[in-house]
């Protein structure tokens, strides 16, 4: 992967500015809002596979399970680059859209977007997403702590501050209740797999056969232990192609808190 475009897209991230705005009555980071015709106009591709999840539900843990799915096991592979190059974040800027655009199929892409916000491409196209929904009082933690780390999300005041915004959907990407009833009945109509974060956790072996079955993988039991050892929470802490050591403090202060902060119910 070509160090320039890394440092374009993190360059991007940085820009980001905690300013909020809202569309069809959803909070969202307002720069999330001024690129929204670019974002709703992205052309998806027959063969996409999306993860898609309320932020701090596990999406990078689905990501790199993902990844390693499609590369059959490959380890070796799986650290190409890091987890936002290989996977782009479809509303997080210009650059991390002419990434995708420019990658091979098939493509991993990661949303956190709310179901009726997702372009309408992705509709058309034989896509697949991977859904991962968590628990909300761990997702308001993880977010929480979340916001104090990433430099460019709004200041969450104290505790009792954050838990009122996220009860009222006031924190980007809006209400959790929304986000996981959207996705829990979108599932009957597209080409959906609902998987739970604590399902992962009391059996990933069993979530992982479910995500391979689901895209049309039968591998031996040998790569399946590759898979699950590589996408443990303590390999992951210690991968910095996902866990988010590559970028600097003044995005990801992980002073304040790792991004792989804890990986328990
Ligand atoms: N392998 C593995 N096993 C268990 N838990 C894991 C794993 N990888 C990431 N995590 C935990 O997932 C939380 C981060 O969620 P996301 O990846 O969705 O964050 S983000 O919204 O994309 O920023 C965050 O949860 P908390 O620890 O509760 O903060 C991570 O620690």
């Amino acid at each position: 992967m070509d160090p320039q475009v890394i440092e374009k897209v993190v360059q991007e991230m940085s820009n980001f500015s905690p300013d909020m705005g809202e569309l069809q009555g959803v909070t969202l980071l307002q720069g999330i809002c001024d690129i929204w015709d670019t974002i709703y106009n992205f052309q998806a591709r027959d063969g996409d596979i999306v993860v898609a999840s309320y932020p701090k539900s596990g999406t990078t843990w689905m990501q790199e399970i993902l990844d390693l799915i499609v590369l059959d096991g490959d380890v070796e592979r799986s650290l190409r680059a890091p987890c936002f190059i290989k996977v782009p974040f479809l509303e997080m800027g210009h650059t991390s859209l002419e990434v995708a655009d420019s990658m091979p199929s098939p493509r991993i892409l990661k949303t956190h977007l709310p179901v009726q916000l997702v372009p309408p491409s992705f509709w058309e196209k034989d896509v697949k997403v991977v859904y991962v929904a968590r628990n909300p009082k761990d997702c308001m933690v993880s977010y929480y702590y979340f916001h104090k780390m990433d430099q460019t999300m709004a200041d969450p005041g104290n505790w009792e501050d954050f838990f009122s915004n996220f009860m009222s959907g006031k924190v980007t990407w809006g209400d959790w209740f929304d986000h996981v009833i959207g996705w829990w009945k979108a599932k009957d109509h597209h080409k959906i797999l609902y998987i739970f974060y604590e399902d992962m956790i009391e059996d990933p072996r069993r979530e992982i056969l479910k995500v391979m079955k689901f895209l049309g993988k039968d591998f031996p039991e040998d790569v399946v232990q590759k898979i699950l050892q590589h996408t443990s929470f303590k390999s992951m802490k210690n991968n910095p192609v996902v866990n988010f050591s590559c970028l600097p403090e003044s995005v990801f202060d992980q002073s304040v808190t790792s991004f792989m902060r804890k990986g328990k119910l």
